[in-house]
């Protein structure tokens, strides 16, 4: 197979020799290396991946005239090199709520009871998965409930790009130090995963636990409606929808959109009324507007981020569906080289 074997590096570039002509990826530029023993000089990032063909090269330098290299990899040309193709100003984020929990299932009120998915939630995460297996997605972000995190996981066992979604544990500090994964490629071939309670389902105070039909028709119809879909009207000792966003928004705010902006793709999984909030705060929607916002089970939906605003482009039916590679260009690359590197 032609490959571009790496050199030596001379001050701040990489020697690359071709030992046939051939197409090399350098970073996230694309060289073309033509006759046998061509020799390109380039300047290199500090840490690149530098591919070719099926095969990769993982360079790491150690200073401007030492560089090792780990590897070839036996794994598929890198798509680190494919997913820096993504623009920092122009970033997919995706939602899920989670599929069918045990409580669902019985009409159960759950709030921050931690329940876990049924069979058809985790059928329900399978198909979401499916439907963004094309996506790119660098990190994730859910609950600290396990129907959330059931779902985020078992989404991505879908996604072609393969890349091990890994859940952080700050803790504290033993937790910590006890997770630390010490190879440079594992961590460049894993997508962390961070949990947080400010994603939560909205706290139900005393309906957690009762079945939702016998609550209605005990309080009555309308009494149980206002608790579950007003704006500002809290049920019993729990947390009305405004209360939910605020600690909802104020986390994605604080947490998630930095990381849009500075590039990276995300992907959170979480419940129907913290996803409202969010879904509020994105769309900008009025509180009257919400409270007719209805979401179902496991439907991925999906938002570019692009110059600080966020667009909704609705849910993908299907990975392949033309329709949500042609939203950007950037997202229509992206399939596009999954399918390169993966047929
Ligand atoms: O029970 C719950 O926690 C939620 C979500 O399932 O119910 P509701 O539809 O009333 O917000």
């Amino acid at each position: 197979m032609a490959i571009a074997m790496l050199q030596q590096t001379v001050g701040g570039t990489l020697q690359l020799l071709s030992n046939s002509g051939t197409h090399c990826n350098v970073g996230n530029r694309s060289v073309r290396l033509l006759p046998k023993g061509f020799k390109l000089e380039v300047e290199f990032p500090k840490r690149a991946i530098y591919s070719s063909g099926k095969r990769k090269l993982n360079v790491i330098q150690a200073s401007t005239s030492q560089t090792s290299v780990v590897g070839p990899l036996l794994a598929p040309s890198s798509s680190d090199t494919l997913d820096s193709h993504m623009k920092p100003n122009e970033v997919a984020l995706i939602l899920i709520r989670h599929g069918e929990s045990l409580w669902n299932e019985k009409n159960l009120f759950t709030g921050c009871v931690d329940v876990p998915l049924t069979n058809k939630g985790v059928e329900e995460a399978i198909e979401a998965g499916h439907r963004i297996s094309n996506i790119p997605v660098d990190m994730i972000y859910t609950s600290s409930l396990i129907r959330a995190q059931m779902a985020a996981m078992l989404a991505m066992t879908q996604h072609r790009r393969k890349k091990v979604p890994i859940i952080l544990h700050n803790e504290d500090e033993r937790a910590r130090a006890w997770s630390k994964i010490y190879s440079e490629d594992t961590i460049e071939q894993s997508i962390p995963v961070i949990t947080s309670w400010k994603l939560n389902e909205r706290m139900y105070g005393e309906l957690q636990g009762l079945n939702k039909q016998e609550t209605a028709d005990k309080f009555g119809h309308e009494k149980v409606h206002e608790w579950r879909r007003s704006y500002d009207i809290p049920p019993p000792n729990g947390e009305s929808l405004d209360m939910c966003a605020q600690r909802a928004v104020a986390y994605f705010r604080d947490n998630i959109e930095p990381q849009l902006l500075s590039g990276k793709n995300i992907l959170i999984s979480a419940h129907g009324n913290s996803l409202r909030s969010i879904i509020m705060y994105l769309d900008k929607l009025t509180s009257q507007e919400v409270i007719t916002l209805e979401l179902s089970t496991g439907i991925p939906m999906l938002y570019i981020f692009k110059e600080g605003k966020f667009i909704r482009r609705g849910s993908p039916v299907a990975p392949t569906e033309a329709g949500v590679y042609a939203y950007t260009r950037r997202l229509a690359q992206y399939r596009q080289k999954l399918d390169d590197m993966l047929t």
